[in-house]
């Protein structure tokens, strides 16, 4: 019996996109789903009940970030990390692979894991399967990730195989480290880069590894958008149907659809409440990027048809202005937004797979957006 339990409710006549549920202990979510990242126990200018405000029903947080700081010990000490930060729904917590890889020349990877120096201070870490294991064990999440290598983008073929190798040798060295298994259910992660017959080695090897639930990872490291829908298309259908399937790094409202059209359940992603703080809104008719001057005097709300707290209360006028004098309201109005969108987006996304048009809805929704189909 596992922590997470995937329900398929329906599939899509249209795409064959998938509309499910997914049983966790913090609470059922509902699927296609987007996850906000909290990356240091926050989602950055947002509090736990402006999250739920705007649908929020999942978030993801940073093994690495938490570990470097304020230290694994100490949120299990606070009770784990749902009351360390004041979130009682789901949380997803990556293992952590991804940003220490991320160090470039501050990482030196070994079979038996990682050393890399602190982003922080410089100090030397070292990070393992079994310490992956042991972090998100402390920190209490209801998803955790296996420790797995992300290879760059390009990469040549003896690498990318290589790496998955390893990959696979580390999952089951996390599978037999992970404890609280009734509590905490330990996804694996696909790689095997942008070759076609090493993603088939990737999924045979790690779905060969009994889990509730499974990830597509090296994807969204660079590579054209076309590249990964096609890798997409030939690795979703080597998944299980009945477990759910994340794509782990994605966020922008058309890479969104065009994953769930390819049968993927889960995605995460900094880009709403990055570009937030960069004054970009993401809008119903495309990108606004409101700190441009003609949004000076433009007293209507970022987007005209969206309901969230900022769209109803501020102007493009107000909060160009504080764009342009660094006020944190600035962050907080654009990202309460951007994730609201995304996260609307999604219900869309849902209600079309069960009415089967979600292909006619990716058409609307492009055209609008000023997407190319
Ligand atoms: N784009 C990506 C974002 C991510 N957070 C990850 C990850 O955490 N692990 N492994 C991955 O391959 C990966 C890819």
């Amino acid at each position: 019996m596992y922590a997470v339990r995937y329900e398929l409710i329906k599939t899509c006549k249209q795409s064959g996109a998938r509309l499910g549920r997914l049983h966790t202990p913090h609470g059922v979510i509902e699927t296609p789903i987007f996850m906000p990242v909290g990356t240091q126990a926050t989602v950055k200018a947002m509090t736990p009940e402006e999250l739920k405000e705007i649908g929020s029903q999942i978030i993801l947080s940073n093994t690495y970030h938490l570990y470097m700081r304020p230290g694994h010990d100490l949120v299990k000490e606070a009770g784990g990390l749902h009351k360390f930060m004041n979130w009682d729904k789901p949380i997803l917590t990556d293992s952590g692979g991804f940003q220490v890889f991320s160090l470039g020349p501050l990482r030196k990877i070994t079979e038996e894991g990682v050393n890399f120096r602190s982003h922080i201070d410089g100090s030397k870490h070292f990070i393992s399967p079994e310490k992956a294991m042991e972090i998100q064990n402390a920190l209490g999440s209801d998803i955790m990730m296996a420790f797995d290598e992300c290879a760059p983008y390009p990469a040549d073929r003896e690498y990318v195989k290589n790496s998955l190798e390893r990959t696979t040798r580390w999952l089951k060295r996390c599978k037999e480290a992970h404890k609280n298994t009734e509590n905490q259910a330990l996804f694996g992660i696909i790689q095997g880069g942008m070759y076609k017959d090493l993603r088939e080695q990737s999924a045979k090897e790690v779905l060969a590894v009994d889990l509730p639930g499974y990830a597509i990872g090296g994807l969204s490291v660079g590579e054209p958008k076309k590249l990964m829908y096609e890798v997409l298309e030939y690795t979703t259908p080597l998944m299980p149907v009945d477990k759910p399937r994340y794509l782990m790094g994605v966020g922008s409202p058309d890479d969104l659809i065009e994953g769930v059209i390819r049968g993927v359940d889960m995605f995460d992603c900094v880009l709403p409440t990055r570009i937030a703080r960069n004054g970009t809104a993401m809008t119903s008719e495309g990108k606004v990027v409101v700190r441009n001057a003609k949004y000076a005097r433009d007293f209507t709300p970022l987007d005209p048809e969206c309901d969230c707290y900022c769209c109803k209360n501020y102007t493009r006028a107000y909060i160009r202005h504080l764009v342009k004098a660094n006020e944190i309201l600035a962050s907080r109005l654009i990202s309460t937004h951007n994730l609201h969108f995304l996260l609307k987006l999604m219900e869309q996304v849902r209600q079309a797979i069960m009415e089967d048009r979600l292909l006619d809805f990716r058409a609307e929704f492009f055209q609008k957006y000023g997407y190319e189909l």
